[in-house]
């Protein structure tokens, strides 16, 4: 019984990335990434895991596909492995034929793929010559795109160019906590620009014929700690560095002067050459978001910081000294992060009024909890109770105007969580990794439940 319906099409699905659940890192000519790098440098990731095998997904595909069908989801988001597919600059025909055989077998399934060229994992040799925070990253990435277009076109419509920009850029060059773990803001902010330069650069490639494409930041709702004017500017460089650099970058093809103030100190102006901005603002069909919590921020200098990784050592936050995150009393998962469905009704009503209008999905949204199996089966209503209310907030958010498109449950199966490793589980779908049996969770059901009937009770 459906009392919150949806619109005609809405495209519910549930997301995944291929260093997080694929494995097989070495097979049929896949290259190295740094996240295979970073993952087998000890002290990186907790317990020293790494994705050499992950949920074994490269082999059991078909299964996975099945799974996702059984359950009555209609759309798959999934990573392509840039090092599977063009290790050391060229094109290996065994990755690729790896994606051509999950496409099909999805669009066989009655799924539809939406493919993010990149989820963090950059081929190392790259990294080795400059990585993000060099220009000509983005334009081999353009390279790589063209190869996927001209490979799997005929399969996907729909694409994803870069996964959160801010987390590949600032975890990934500023604080370290994630690869390829180096600490220096003049690095990341150049990472930045030049994640963005590879979407403008990409993205008119694959949106050639038929294909439709956009890029997928994580966009977090910011509040101030209080009133006071410190606390406001505090939360005026947070919103600046996490939200409306990228918003406004991928929006308006500028960015916001605030920012790019906060910024100089770490050389941002020599970063953005004649014709970037025209590139990272051309045209796209819709934009991703991806939404977890909402960052609540005060100027005090000894509040504590969002847990990015078991090792939060450097601060993410280039030009936002003596800011830091404090609680807002609300309940959290077991990422510490905050429960606030309001702040995703937030962001997307922000997004729809103060941005160009452009088709949104949810591209992830979900929650780690500790699961527990009892007699083969895990009831995980936290994690349940979470997406609905947070479904709740996307029905809202349509009613009052905005044009969201879809909705991608993060994640289909439990996976690597990147620094926490397999200890925090975000799946609708339970790993046992000793067997790689799995098992939906309460939470799986239900939600193939409102898929299939297309709204809430
Ligand atoms: C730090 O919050 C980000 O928005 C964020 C959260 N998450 C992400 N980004 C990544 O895109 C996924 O690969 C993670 O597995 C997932 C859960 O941590």
């Amino acid at each position: 019984m459906t009392t919150r319906g949806f619109p005609e099409g809405f495209a519910w699905g549930v997301a995944t990335s291929a260093y997080q659940i694929e494995g097989s890192t070495a097979a049929d000519g896949r290259g190295t990434s740094i996240w295979d790098t970073f993952a087998h440098t000890p002290g990186r990731v907790l317990n020293g895991e790494n994705g050499d095998v992950a949920n074994d997904h490269y082999t059991r595909y078909a299964e996975d596909v099945a799974l996702m069908a059984s359950l009555g989801v209609g759309a798959y988001r999934f990573s392509l492995s840039w090092p599977r597919i063009m290790p050391g600059g060229t094109v290996n025909q065994g990755g690729l034929d790896f994606y051509r055989r999950l496409a099909d077998t999805l669009l066989e399934a009655g799924i539809t793929p939406y493919a993010t060229l990149y989820h963090w994992d950059l081929p190392q040799e790259l990294e080795d010559a400059g990585g993000w925070p060099a220009r000509d990253t983005a334009y081999r990435f353009a390279d790589y795109a063209a190869v996927v277009r001209e490979a799997l076109g005929d399969r996907v419509k729909h694409w994803f160019t870069v996964n959160e920009p801010w987390c590949s850029a600032f975890l990934g060059y500023a604080s370290g906590d994630h690869a390829p773990g180096l600490r220096s803001p003049e690095l990341a902010v150049r990472a930045a620009h030049h994640l963005l330069l590879a979407h403008g650069l990409a993205a008119p490639v694959l949106r050639e014929g038929d294909g439709l494409a956009g890029a997928a930041p994580n966009l977090y709702a910011v509040s101030p700690a209080s009133d006071s004017e410190l606390d406001l500017d505090a939360a005026r460089r947070i919103d600046g560095l996490q939200n409306r650099f990228f918003l406004d970058a991928l929006l308006r093809g500028s960015y916001p002067e605030d920012v790019v103030r906060d910024l100089a100190p770490f050389g941002f102006e020599d970063v953005v050459q004649a014709g970037d901005m025209e590139l990272i603002g051309g045209p796209i069909d819709f934009l991703g978001v991806n939404y977890y919590s909402r960052h609540t921020v005060s100027a005090e200098s000894d509040g504590g910081v969002v847990a990015t990784s078991p090792f939060a050592s450097a601060s993410p936050w280039p030009g936002a000294s003596h800011v830091s995150f404090v609680h807002g009393g609300r309940p959290v998962t077991d990422m510490g992060w905050e429960v606030d469905p309001g702040g995703l009704h937030e962001i997307l009503t922000r997004v729809a009024k103060e941005y160009p209008s452009v088709p949104l999905y949810i591209t992830e949204n979900g929650a780690a909890y500790v699961d527990t199996v009892v007699d083969g089966e895990i009831d995980d209503h936290e994690r349940l109770s979470y997406i609905e209310a947070h479904l709740a907030a996307c029905h809202d958010a349509i009613a009052d105007g905005v044009p969201l498109k879809g909705y991608f449950a993060w994640s289909f199966m439990d996976n690597f969580e990147w620094g926490w490793g397999y200890g925090k589980r975000f799946g609708l779908v339970h790993v046992d990794y000793e067997t790689q049996k799995r098992t939906p969770k309460s939470s799986a059901r239900w939600y193939g439940q409102i898929s299939r009937q297309n709204g809430l009770p």
